[in-house]
């Protein structure tokens, strides 16, 4: 019988890294960017009313609308700036909170956000980019508007998430044991997408994940790497976005998603993406999602707990020529095509609408 016998000592290859420049920790980031008292208000009071329209304890819809990515902040503070006037008139119906997405996760190679590259030149500048994010949304949920967007990468949240109300895990990395551990520390809902091929039980197991307490290596405060220990996050729910099997947004696979909820003893509530896989990426199919959504809303349909659209000021979406910003349109996306503007506001009040008509239904819900 023969034995192997470790080696006293390992030695790691070369990593082809280099690191570049040095980021500010969060420690100082916060300090460098504080959160005025509203940002901060507006974040946590707009956290638990999430959770408590999820738990089915308060009958409005989640609405998430916002551009697919944040290229130009000018731009994506003038769309806040309607959507906080649309949002406080619907107040009653809809809790609105705005995709501020910095972040891109690619299918293989592009831009990959706000945050990496800030001046979309390819310089990469993530400092700057970390700090235009921090701002932005600082500024976002300081004029009362609630925050969403999708944490990507494990250290950002560290830097950004007491700005954000809601947060999204990704159709591809929602089976990843390292965000499923971030996200069971982070203090906000968090949506856990369907897998891009289509499949609900990553979501889910996600989900179930994300409850627990975790022990991982991470970094603190003090930007020094550490072990982080986590409560579990009790809020995290299912967002259909559909996938390459086709759409999910419809009654049958909505009911469908609902039976795996319950048959993993959790809320049967969840949120419904009217794009990605849901409008084939076709920003003329959103509202025929949101109409359908709506009517079941108002038909008395309560597992849909919210919805997502990608919505910008200009309709549809344009390719980005690293170092061209002179080439752009104003208000127009550089990744994923969204709706413009006033077809975001017609959907928005027809999300109202049906929450008014499900209210008026004799076996509708207490509210
Ligand atoms: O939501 C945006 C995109 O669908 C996602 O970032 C993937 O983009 P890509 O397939 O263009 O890389
Ligand atoms: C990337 C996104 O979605 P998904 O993970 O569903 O592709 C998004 O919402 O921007």
């Amino acid at each position: 019988m023969s034995t192997v016998s470790a080696p006293a000592t390992f030695t790691l290859p070369a990593t082809g890294a280099t690191a570049a420049a040095r980021l500010p920790t969060p420690a100082e980031l916060r300090e460098e960017i504080p959160l005025p008292p509203l940002a901060r208000k507006t974040a946590q009071r707009a956290r638990r009313e999430i959770a408590r329209i999820l738990e089915g304890r308060d009958d409005r819809l989640v609405v998430i609308a916002g551009p697919c990515s944040v290229h130009d902040p000018a731009a994506a503070l003038t769309y806040a700036e309607r959507l906080s006037a649309l949002a406080a008139e619907q107040r009653d119906r809809l809790l609105v909170v705005m995709r501020v997405y910095v972040e891109k996760p690619r299918t293989r190679t592009g831009w990959k956000g706000l945050l990496s590259d800030p001046r979309l030149d390819g310089s990469q500048d993530l400092p700057s980019g970390l700090r235009l994010a921090r701002g932005l949304m600082a500024q976002i949920a300081g004029s009362g508007l609630p925050v969403a967007c999708e944490f990507l990468d494990p250290l950002v949240p560290h830097y950004l998430a007491d700005a954000v109300s809601w947060g999204a895990i990704g159709a591809r990395t929602v089976q990843s044991q390292v965000h499923r551990q971030v996200t069971s520390g982070l203090g906000m809902p968090i949506g856990f997408k369907n897998a891009t091929g289509g499949g609900v039980e990553d979501a889910v197991d996600a989900i179930v994940s994300a409850s627990h307490p975790h022990v991982y290596p991470g970094i603190g405060d003090d930007g020094r790497a550490a072990v982080v220990s986590t409560a579990g996050n009790p809020d995290g729910h299912v967002v259909l976005r559909g996938g390459s099997a086709g759409p999910n947004y419809e009654a049958g696979p909505v009911a469908d998603a609902l039976a795996q909820l319950a048959a993993a003893g959790l809320p049967q509530r969840l949120v419904v993406d009217a794009s990605h896989g849901n409008s084939n990426k076709d920003h003329e199919r959103q509202p025929l999602v949101i109409d359908d959504i709506a009517r079941r809303v108002a038909d008395g349909e309560e597992g849909v707990a919210g919805v997502m659209i990608e919505s910008f000021l200009a309709a549809g979406r344009q390719d980005l020529t690293i170092g061209r910003t002179d080439l752009l349109t104003y208000g127009q996306s550089v990744t994923d095509a969204c709706v413009d503007w006033q077809e975001t506001a017609r959907m928005i009040e027809k999300l109202a609408a049906a929450v008014d008509a499900r209210r008026a239904r004799p076996q509708g819900p207490r509210h």
